[in-house]
Parts: C-alpha cells; structure tokens; sequence
C-alpha cells in the first residue's frame, strides 16, 4: 500500500440518518508540504482530520495510504495513569525507541516546550497549558510522515507556539506532510502550500481570490512598486485582490491580519519591492 494519504470522494455523517457533515472530499496531503483546513465552527473540520489521521473511518468513500501519522486532538485526555515523562517514554517505545532513547527524546521535547518542570508530574495534575505541551510533544516524538494538528496551539505559551511552528518547518523540511486547522488566521500564515475551506458540505481549495480570514474584518490596501519581476506568489497568496495600476505598481488588498506577513513577502523578496503606501480600508466588506 503506498504511504501517501489519500481521501478519494469521502463522506461522513454521525447515525445512519444523520445529516452529512460532508461529502465527496477529495485530498491528498503531498509529502513536504504544510496544508491548512479552515471553515466556520461545526462544519466538520475536526472530522476531517479525525479521518485523515485514521483514528475515523469515512461512512462512505475510500481512504488509501498507510504513512506514519501522529496526530494531536483539539481535546487531549488529560487523565492519563502517568507522569508527563512516563507518558512520552511509553509512547516512544511504542514507536519503536529503544527505553533508553525514548527517555531522551521524551526529555528533549518536553525541554524545546519548556516543560521539563513537569516531567515528574502526573498527568491528571497539569496544567491545561503543560498538558498540551505533552500532547504535541507525543506527536513529535513519533517522527511522523503525516502530523495532524487539530488546534494544537491553543493553551500553549508564546515560546511554545513559536516552537511548535517551528517543529511544523522541521517536519515539512525533512519530507513530512503537515495537515492543520487553527483558529488564528495568522498562524502560519503565508506558509501553507494548500488552503481549504470546508463549507457547504464539502471542502473547497481556496484560490487566492479568497481571503483565508474572518471575510467581514478590517483590510489594509497596499501599494507597491516593483523590479521587473512579477508580484512574489506568497503576496499573491495572501492578496484577496490585486490591481496593476501602473507599469509595475501594484494596488493589494489584504486582510488586516495578513498585511504583516505581505509586507515581509514584499520587502524580503529578492529583489525587495517598494512599499509605497499602506491604508488601513475598515469599510471594506466582502
Ligand atoms: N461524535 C459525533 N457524534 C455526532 N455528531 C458529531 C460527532 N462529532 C462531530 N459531530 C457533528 O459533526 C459536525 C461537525 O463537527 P466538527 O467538530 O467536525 O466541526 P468543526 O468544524 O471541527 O467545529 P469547531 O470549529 O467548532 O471545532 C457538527 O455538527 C457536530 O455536532
């Protein structure tokens, strides 16, 4: 069976009656790729991610491909009969690790989370914030070919977000695929390869004409001019709309909480482009 994940028309509904929560998804998560999953609440996307990391079966559609997966629930269950050490030591040698070697990594990971404070610690008695990090350090641990985050930032401390993203890069960098759902749309943004959308009862590849954030919210329009090249593909990602309003100068607009990352993209590309001006547009509705 090849490795690589593959959703072919799958759905998924809850009883035999059950509404579908959704149907005829198509993905396959690449290896070496950071994919992000987003949709209003309850449209499914803990579903979808549920089947992708397999611990669900589709009620109808096939799912092919067997990676390595590890996986980290939007609810971690906190009341496991170990120490946070203990916990990440057994899972390591669930994975293959010799006891020795789980030790280590277990005490790596919960060290690059800062949570070394607490490998001594029953897991009934962290934190929520300290439990996490025992959840996503779990999921590192097993080295996966596919990672599965389902709002895995949320509780953790800003070290600890900033070093989860930065596992996420290791992941994508050493051939994983990355699937994720986060409610902040900065998180990771402007570094997905794929964007999806799951509404109306499916799931949709966002285009860049789409903004991946809250429609209705602030957006800013920035003006650019530029070297002879064509507008960089990460501003075009993050750009809802472009306009060349003269011979390479650019009108973007971009939701507020994107014009960060956009301006990066500009002023990093190579050669940088020239921000000529940036205007916050409130008014603006999608
Ligand atoms: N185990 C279950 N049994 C019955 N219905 C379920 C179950 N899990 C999810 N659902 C229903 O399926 C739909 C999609 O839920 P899901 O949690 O996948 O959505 P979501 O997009 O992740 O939501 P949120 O953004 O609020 O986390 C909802 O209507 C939910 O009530």
């Amino acid at each position: 069976m090849p490795r690589e994940l593959r959703l072919e028309a799958v759905g998924r509904r809850y009883g035999v009656r059950g509404p579908w929560v959704f149907r005829d998804v198509h993905l396959n998560p690449a290896p070496a790729t950071l994919t992000r999953i987003e949709g209003p609440n309850g449209t499914g996307k803990s579903t979808l991610l549920r089947l992708l990391a397999r611990i669900d079966a589709p009620t109808e559609g096939r799912v092919t491909g067997a990676p390595r997966t590890a996986y980290v629930p939007e609810r971690f269950p906190a009341a496991l009969p170990f120490t946070a050490l203990g916990y990440l030591t057994h899972l390591g040698a669930v994975h293959g690790l010799s006891r020795t070697a789980a030790e280590r990594a277990a005490g790596d990971w919960l060290d690059r989370f800062g949570a070394t404070a607490h490998a001594h610690t029953p897991m009934s008695r962290l934190s929520k914030g300290s439990s996490q990090k025992v959840a996503v350090a779990q999921a590192l641990l097993a080295e996966p070919e596919l990672l599965v985050l389902d709002e895995a930032w949320t509780g953790l401390d800003t070290d600890a977000r900033a070093e989860l993203e930065r596992a996420v890069a290791e992941r994508t960098a050493v051939g994983s695929a990355v699937v994720f759902v986060d409610h902040d749309p900065r998180r990771l943004a402007g570094r997905a390869d794929a964007e999806y959308t799951v509404r109306d009862g499916t799931l949709h590849r966002r285009t860049a004409a789409e903004p991946t954030t809250a429609p209705n919210g602030p957006h800013m329009t920035i003006e650019v001019h530029g070297p002879t090249a064509p507008l960089p593909p990460e501003a075009l990602r993050l750009a809802t709309a472009t306009e060349e309003t003269a011979d390479r100068t650019h009108r973007l607009t971009v939701p507020a909480s994107h014009s960060d990352v956009l301006l990066r993209a500009l002023l990093t590309a190579r050669p940088p482009w020239h921000v000529v001006s940036v205007r916050q547009d409130g008014s603006r509705h999608r």
